[in-house]
């Protein structure tokens, strides 16, 4: 029997959903709320502001795919549901970027581990960086509320071999590890959730908060950019937006305009900051898009005899906290050990070497397991992130130097995942790196990372966590906005989205953003409901 598609039978029942690539004339829409982008943070605002009974319209510039759309297909997943078709990457090439941009956002692809934001880091934002009234105690209901929402819990099914690994490894070296909460209902175990679930399991905003928030008669406009805010002293008084071309390069379709009274920016971070920018907006202490954070991610590659078959299965289920704080709050960088899943286009990326080479590493496939290192930045002073700044054409680019404090990190990330994988019966472990070999042994192993060039194309990084660039804080010169998401400048603009964050987060974001947003966005409610 195939899978129902909800979001079409929806359509189909009258909600208003509308193809920005079909407008042929000027129009003009008007709403209470204008919700730019439809991902974690736009999701969220769209379900409680219109259950809070005000018209809301949400503008997304990718297209609508849904679960009849996903079939486990790398190459046309990455191309029509990623920022840039999967190839956005920091302005010199030396870090991979993975941001959805599709209706449901990055939740869409996303792999599911849910992790509410650690203690370690909501307390820092309180000391360093001026959050007021968001300690761990008062944002727990918040982040039960959306567990309870979404689904999470921590995964009953037995762990894949990918991700057992971690589990064996750590438990024979004495380390920390645990089972990863995903949000899910009635999930399959495909282990495709990065191409778009064809289930419908994932409870990403494509499949509960927009469609929520649609059959409470908001409306929704894709495949359009927001390319604008208009200003009228301190307030937004229009966003102009134009339909995106065929491949979704350039917003250079029909020119359409929103009205509203309220506009939550929650495009992400890259793009938030990227908006206020091409828009002009007030920045009178040069903070928007400093500080925007990657968790930089490096690899380890390691072979066995058993196969492990790391493509199917649910992509995350096991993570070690072991090297995570460690070290402190600041210091050494600290990192969060994981797997990803081993689809084999995403993963002959990451295998490196050319020609034969990764012909014959990519023969290996289903007997190789790979452990990701998710870095910790913008704790400690040395880690000050990337800064985003526009090209000709308006698309925005991050800039993310990187330096010794990163290199240091990947280094021991290298030994950490390596004493893993050799500890859970490895035959062979490789960093990714221009120059890595698979080494035999621990000792091999240990000389080769000891050994390596430090340097950018070498060391392979990635990220699928782009955080910060319109920080959230008490201060207007050190901030973007306050506790609340409201701008500091613009009266009736706040930010919704994973672009608040004044740190990285040290835990996969989703759940951060859900929680934050849930707060903010009912706080919204009840002042638009009642302004004073
Ligand atoms: C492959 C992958 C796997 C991941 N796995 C996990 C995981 O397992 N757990 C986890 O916690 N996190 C995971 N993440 C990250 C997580 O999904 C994101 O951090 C989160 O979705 C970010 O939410 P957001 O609201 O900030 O932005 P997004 O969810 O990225 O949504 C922003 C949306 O706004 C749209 N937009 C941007 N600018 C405009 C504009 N000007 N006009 C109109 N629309 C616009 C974008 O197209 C996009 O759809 C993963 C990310 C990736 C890429």
């Amino acid at each position: 029997m195939p899978v129902p598609d909800l979001f079409l039978q929806g359509i189909d029942r009258g909600w208003q959903v509308l193809d920005a690539s079909e407008f042929d004339s000027e129009q003009t829409f008007e709403a209470d709320v204008i919700i730019i982008g439809t991902g974690a943070g736009g999701g969220t605002s769209a379900e409680i502001l219109a259950q809070a009974g005000l018209k809301v319209l949400l503008v997304e510039e990718g297209t609508l795919k849904t679960s009849s759309d996903f079939k486990n297909d790398e190459a046309k997943a990455y191309a029509e549901l990623y920022q840039e078709g999967a190839a956005r990457a920091t302005a010199d090439g030396g870090i991979g970027i993975l941001q959805g941009r599709t209706v449901g956002g990055t939740t869409t692809v996303n792999w599911t581990s849910s992790f509410r934001t650690p203690d370690q880091t909501l307390a820092h934002w309180a000391d360093v960086h001026g959050v007021k009234n968001l300690d761990s105690g008062s944002m727990a209901p918040w982040f039960a509320r959306m567990e309870e929402r979404l689904g999470v819990a921590p995964w009953a099914v037995p762990a894949n071999a990918n991700n057992d690994v971690i589990r064996a490894g750590c438990e024979s070296l004495g380390w920390h590890w645990q089972v990863i909460p995903r949000n899910v209902r009635g999930c399959w175990n495909l282990g495709y959730c990065g191409t778009g679930c064809p289930t419908n399991a994932k409870q990403s905003m494509l499949v509960t908060t927009i469609p929520a928030a649609l059959e409470k008669g908001a409306t929704l406009i894709h495949t359009a950019r927001a390319e604008k805010l208009v200003f009228e002293g301190d307030l937004i008084t229009g966003v102009q937006c134009r339909a995106m071309n065929d491949r979704l390069t350039l917003a250079n379709g029909q020119g359409f305009t929103l009205r509203g009274r309220h506009v939550v920016l929650a495009g992400g971070a890259i793009n938030s900051p990227a908006l206020l920018m091409r828009s002009g907006a007030p920045d009178p202490h040069g903070r928007l898009g400093k500080r925007t954070f990657l968790h930089p991610v490096n690899f380890n590659v390691a072979q066995y005899d058993n196969d492990i078959n790391g493509f199917y299965g649910a992509p995350q289920s096991i993570y070690s906290d072991e090297f995570q704080w460690s070290n402190g709050t600041t210091g050494p960088i600290g990192f969060k050990l994981e797997v990803p899943p081993m689809q084999p286009s995403i993963t002959s990326a990451l295998l490196g070497g050319h020609g034969q080479t990764n012909f014959e590493r990519n023969q290996k496939l289903a007997q190789s397991n790979i452990l990701i290192a998710l870095m910790r930045d913008g704790f400690d002073e040395r880690s000050q992130g990337g800064s985003v700044a526009l090209r000709d054409d308006g698309n925005p680019v991050l800039d993310y130097p990187l330096d010794d404090y990163i290199w240091d990190g990947a280094r021991r990330a290298w030994l950490a995942m390596g004493e893993i994988q050799f500890a859970a019966g490895a035959k062979a472990v490789m960093p990714v790196h221009s120059q890595g070999q698979m080494s035999r042994n621990w000792t091999d192993f240990k000389q080769q990372v000891e050994g390596l060039k430090y340097a950018i194309y070498d060391v392979r990084l990635a990220s699928a966590h782009v955080m910060g660039g319109c920080a959230m804080g008490e201060d207007p010169t050190r901030a973007v906005t306050d506790s609340l998401g409201r701008h500091h400048q613009i009266e009736n603009l706040s930010i919704f989205d994973g672009s608040l964050f004044p740190t990285s987060i040290g835990a996969n974001p989703q759940l951060s953003i859900y929680g934050l947003v849930s707060r903010l966005a009912s706080s919204l409610a009840t002042r638009m409901q009642s302004p004073t």
